[in-house]
C-alpha cells in the first residue's frame, strides 16, 4: 500500500471535551472569543492536551516551475521562481521576515525550476525536472515525478517532527501556479474556470479571460483523468502543489496540526482531503485571500479561516500571519481565570 493510503491519527475527543468544558468556565460570556475559542479547542483535540500551545512553528516553502507559463498566464517572468529561492534564504522575502519574527524554522525546498543546475546554499534542491510540462498540451508530470513530489512533502513533515515542530505551515513559490491551482480546483469542485479564476500576481481583465480559456482547454484535454484526485494532480498540478498535498497527508498521519495558507495551498489541501477525507481533521485555515476561488474552496472544505486581509502573496505568508493569533488563542484558553477562581458571578439561569 502506498504511504498516503495509511491511516491518519484520530483526534483526542477527551481532550476536546475537557477543553470545551474549560472554555465555558472562563470569565467571559460563552462564545465571546468567537473563532479563537474554536481554534483552541481544535488544537486541544489535535495535541491531546486540555491546554494546547504552539512553541515551534515549522515553515516549508516548496518551489517549482510551470510549463503552462508559455501560454502567457502570469504577469511575471518565469525566472522569478528561481530568483526568489535566493531571496528566501538570504532573508529578504515576506516569508523570511515573518519566519524571523515568529522564531520559526524556514525550510526552502526546490522541487524543480527551469534552471536545472541551480544550487543555492540553504536550499534543498530535488531536481525533479525543469518545471512541469505545459498541461494545456500534455500531463503536467509523470507518475514518478508525482510520487517524488508527494514524498518531498512527507519528508519535510518528518524533519519538522524530528526537530520538535508543533505546527506545520506549507508555503509555495512558482510563477504560473495560480493557473495550475485553478485548473485543479475546477476539476475537484466540478466548476467552470470563469467562476474561480483570478488575477494571480496581477493579470488585467483580458489576461484573466485568457487564463480561463487556457484552463478550459486543459480541462477538456484531460477530461478522462479528472475523477481521481491523484490523476488530477498529475495532469494539472505542479510539483509544489503535490508536495503540499503530500505534506498535509503526512501531517494527519503523524498527528501534526497543519495551518493552511492561501489559494494555492487550499487547493492542495482539498486535493489531500479528496485522497484521504480523514486528513481534514488536522487542517486549520489561516485566511481567505483575494483570489476569487479561495472562498469556494474554503466552503467546500467547511473551513472558517481566521483572517481576511486581501492577501494574494502565497509563500505561506498568510499562515505565518495567523500564528500569533493561534498562540494568543491558546494563551487565553490556558491562562484566563475561571468564574470560580476569580469569584465572578456566572450567567443567570
Ligand atoms: C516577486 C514575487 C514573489 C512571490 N511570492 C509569491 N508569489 C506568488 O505568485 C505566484 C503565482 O502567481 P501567478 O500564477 O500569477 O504567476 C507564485 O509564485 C506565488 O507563490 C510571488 C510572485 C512574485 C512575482
Ligand atoms: O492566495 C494565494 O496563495 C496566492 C494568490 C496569488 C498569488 N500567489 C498566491
Amino acid at each position: 500500500m502506498t504511504w498516503w493510503r495509511q491511516p491518519v491519527q484520530p483526534l483526542d475527543e477527551n481532550a476536546r471535551a475537557v477543553a470545551q468544558a474549560r472554555q465555558r468556565q472562563l470569565t467571559k460570556p460563552a462564545g465571546s472569543l468567537g473563532r479563537l475559542e474554536k481554534a483552541a479547542v481544535e488544537l486541544a483535540a489535535m495535541q491531546g492536551r486540555a491546554r494546547p500551545g504552539i512553541a515551534h512553528p515549522w515553515i516549508a516553502v516548496f518551489a517549482g516551475d510551470h510549463g503552462v507559463v508559455e501560454e502567457g498566464v502570469s504577469a511575471y517572468p518565469q525566472a522569478v521562481t528561481g530568483q526568489m529561492l535566493g531571496n528566501f534564504v538570504s532573508g529578504g522575502a515576506a516569508i523570511s521576515v515573518l519566519a524571523r519574527h515568529l522564531g520559526a524554522t524556514l525550510e526552502v525546498v526546490d522541487l524543480g525550476t527551469i534552471d536545472a543546475s541551480l544550487e543555492l546554499p540553504g536550499v534543498r534542491h530535488l531536481h525533479l525536472g525543469p518545471g512541469t510540462a505545459n498541461f494545456a498540451r500534455t500531463p503536467a508530470m509523470s507518475a514518478a515525478q508525482l510520487e517524488a513530489a508527494l514524498q518531498a512533502g512527507a519528508d519535510s513533515v518528518a524533519r519538522a517532527v524530528a526537530t520538535g515542530g508543533d505546527l506545520f505551515i506549507g508555503g509555495e513559490m512558482g510563477i504560473g501556479n495560480t493557473t495550475a491551482a485553478s485548473a485543479l480546483a475546477c476539476a475537484l469542485l466540478g466548476c467552470p474556470a470563469r467562476e474561480l479564476v483570478g488575477p494571480g500576481t496581477g493579470l488585467d481583465d483580458a489576461g484573466v479571460l485568457h487564463k480561463a480559456a487556457v484552463i478550459e482547454r486543459a480541462l477538456l484535454l484531460h477530461a478522462g483523468q479528472l475523477d481521481d484526485p491523484l490523476a488530477g494532480l498529475r495532469c494539472l498540478g505542479g510539483f509544489e502543489l503535490a508536495a503540499l498535498a503530500g505534506a498535509y497527508l503526512a501531517c494527519a498521519q503523524r498527528g501534526v496540526p497543519a495551518l493552511v495558507d492561501g489559494f494555492i495551498c487550499t487547493v492542495a489541501a482539498l486535493c489531500a482531503v479528496r485522497i484521504e477525507p480523514a486528513c481534514r481533521d488536522w487542517l486549520l485555515f489561516a485566511h481567505c485571500g483575494a483570489e476569487p476561488g479561495h472562498r469556494l474552496l474554503l466552503a467546500a472544505l467547511r473551513a472558517e479561516p481566521l483572517l481576511e486581509l486581501g492577501l494574494r502573496l502565497g509563500e505561506g505568508s498568510g499562515a505565518a500571519l495567523a500564528v500569533p493569533l493561534l498562540q494568543l488563542a491558546c494563551r487565553l484558553h490556558g491562562e484566563m481565570a475561571t468564574f470560580a477562581e476569580a469569584a465572578v458571578a456566572e450567567r443567570q439561569p
